[in-house]
């Protein structure tokens, strides 16, 4: 039997809107925040481009410089439809994915691995099953075989989609679990590895990272 080869689904929303809780280290003005968002979203990218079961990125953003970056590396785009927040903004993208074997990943994983994600995929036997980040209490990925995504993603997303029917996975996989939020989980993500683009922008932090 062939492997299963996936469509992810990446959110994205404006950059110098996100990750509101990453201001301590960036000061929050236009460039540097904006810069390391980029960043955090371009790894995560990278690596599942990297990722041979992976047939396909599909970014949902309406930024137009997270788009352009994305696009170079090999994903594809949707606009961030419909306007109603991150869950529907995954749905609108598995929908527009066309694949019968679809993951919506976090955006902010710049320590994520190909073969961790290789590994999760692997596992990810059952209809639909999830990764629960470093935490235990949120998710940074969400898999579904044949069957609708039902995105729940937000505060305790893990607990729902646990209540949702979706399978917990349990390997190890640190990258994967290790999405970005707060300072400390940047200094977290950087003592495991990060990729290029986050890399590069470590050095112009107003603040370190670690
Ligand atoms: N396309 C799209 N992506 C979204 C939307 N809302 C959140 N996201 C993305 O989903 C991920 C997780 O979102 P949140 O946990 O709300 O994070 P955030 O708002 O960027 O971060 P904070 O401001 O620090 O809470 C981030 O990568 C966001 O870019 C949305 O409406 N559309
Ligand atoms: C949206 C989520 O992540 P975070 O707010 O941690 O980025 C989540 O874990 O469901």
């Amino acid at each position: 039997m062939d492997a299963v080869r996936w469509s992810l689904v990446v959110p994205a929303k404006r950059l110098g809107a996100a990750k509101t809780r990453l201001v301590p280290l960036t000061g929050g003005g236009p460039g540097v925040h904006a810069d390391l968002v980029l960043a955090l979203l371009a790894d995560t990218v990278a690596a599942a481009r990297d990722c041979a079961a992976v047939a396909d990125v599909v970014v949902v953003t309406d930024d137009e410089r997270a788009a352009a970056t994305v696009r170079a590396l090999g994903a594809r785009t949707v606009p961030d439809e419909p306007d109603r927040g991150l869950n529907p903004a995954l749905a609108h993208g598995a929908r527009a994915s066309g694949g019968d074997a679809v993951a919506a990943l976090s955006s902010d994983l710049p320590a994520l691995r190909s073969d961790e994600l290789a590994a999760a995929l692997a596992a990810a036997t059952a209809p639909r099953c999830f990764v629960a980040d470093a935490a235990g209490t949120g998710t940074t990925l969400l898999t579904a075989s044949g069957v609708p995504l039902d995105p729940r993603f937000g505060r305790g997303s893990a607990a729902a989609h646990a209540a949702a029917g979706a399978v917990p996975l349990a390997g190890g996989w640190p990258g994967l679990r290790r999405d970005v939020d707060t300072p400390a989980d940047l200094a977290a993500a950087v003592h495991l590895g990060v990729g290029a683009a986050t890399a590069a922008l470590l050095p112009r932090l107003p603040r370190p990272a670690a």
